[in-house]
């Protein structure tokens, strides 16, 4: 089953920034990332897909038109745009009956499980959390509802690195299962990376790359030759190259396995690495095009 299909989506603001018209197809079971720079559209793609935004082209999440059918939709569709936010006043147990008052999909005996893992009183209030326990409260609250698909923009943001990794390793262990759709967007690619099934490389307001991990550690290699057969890996044509203490290292994109390892070491590029060359591309593209 698709969990969210696109075609020509477009959501242009003043300034004519957004996204500019984009295909895009994400079956349900997987953990997908969409991956960008600073303004690439992730966020208003996010907006047009949770029915927020109205936009341009033609959008379907879990069967239904994301700006006309928002309710019912949602019922079906978790968001978090920033997990270590939830309203200071608040004492933790009337956070818990405010979501069971407002969300008809919500556990709260499964909440309260999650909750008795953590440090967490449920007399505290918010404000006398730290962060990092905030974001363990918001995931408890995220993972007690019955969604189908959960939308995370920047979820981890402010948050330490073992609280980064906690958050990635409980909602992979304990929330996902074959029918839930996760749809992240990060800048700590190299956090995420091992956990993502799919990745979806936006730049621009358009998609560079959407392919499963699978895939890509198929068709992309990254080899560092030997001094005497650099030349001859030069032919079969990397998309980069680029020096580290003096060594060359080139990142193939296609080439057979089997004809690079003759010529020197090879593994897999990590995303990050290629996330860097893939959108440096794009932008030479652009200016190019432009010039
Ligand atoms: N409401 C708005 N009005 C005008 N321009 C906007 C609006 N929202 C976003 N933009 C512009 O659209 C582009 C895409 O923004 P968006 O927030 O979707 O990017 P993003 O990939 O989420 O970026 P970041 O990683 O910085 O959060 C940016 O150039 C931004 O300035």
């Amino acid at each position: 089953m698709i969990c969210i299909e696109a075609q020509g989506l477009r959501k242009v603001h003043r300034g004519g920034k957004g996204v500019l018209g984009i295909d895009l197809s994400i079956p349900s079971g997987r953990i997908v990332g969409l991956i960008g720079p600073n303004g690439a559209g992730k966020t208003t793609a996010l907006n047009a897909i949770l029915g927020l935004v109205p936009y341009e082209g033609s959008l379907r999440v879990l069967g239904r038109d994301p700006w006309r059918e928002r309710e019912a939709m949602m019922q079906d569709v978790c968001f978090i745009a920033d997990v270590a936010l939830l309203p200071r006043w608040m004492k933790v147990w009337q956070v818990l009956d405010y979501v069971e008052g407002v969300h008809p999909r919500f556990n709260r005996s499964r909440a309260e499980h999650f909750l008795s893992r953590t440090d967490i009183q449920k007399r505290s209030r918010v404000r006398d959390l730290s962060k990092g326990m905030v974001a363990q409260l918001h995931l408890a609250l995220v993972m007690a509802i019955d969604a189908k698909l959960l939308v995370l923009d920047e979820p981890t943001l402010g948050l330490d690195l073992l609280y980064r990794r906690e958050f990635y390793i409980t909602l992979l262990n304990d929330y996902f299962d074959h029918d839930r759709t996760i749809l992240v967007t990060t800048h700590q690619v190299e956090e995420i990376e091992d956990i993502l099934t799919d990745v979806i490389l936006i730049g621009d307001g358009r998609i560079t790359l959407q392919d499963s991990m699978e895939n890509l550690a198929q068709r992309f290699v990254e080899l560092k030759p030997r001094a005497e057969t650099s030349d001859a890996a030069r032919h079969l044509g990397p998309i980069s190259e680029r020096l580290i203490m003096g060594q060359p290292i080139m990142l193939f994109d296609g080439v057979p396995h089997s004809e690079l390892a003759a010529l020197g070491e090879t593994r897999q590029p990590r995303l990050a690495d290629l996330f860097l060359v893939l959108m440096g591309q794009n932008r030479g593209n652009r200016k190019g095009a432009g010039a």
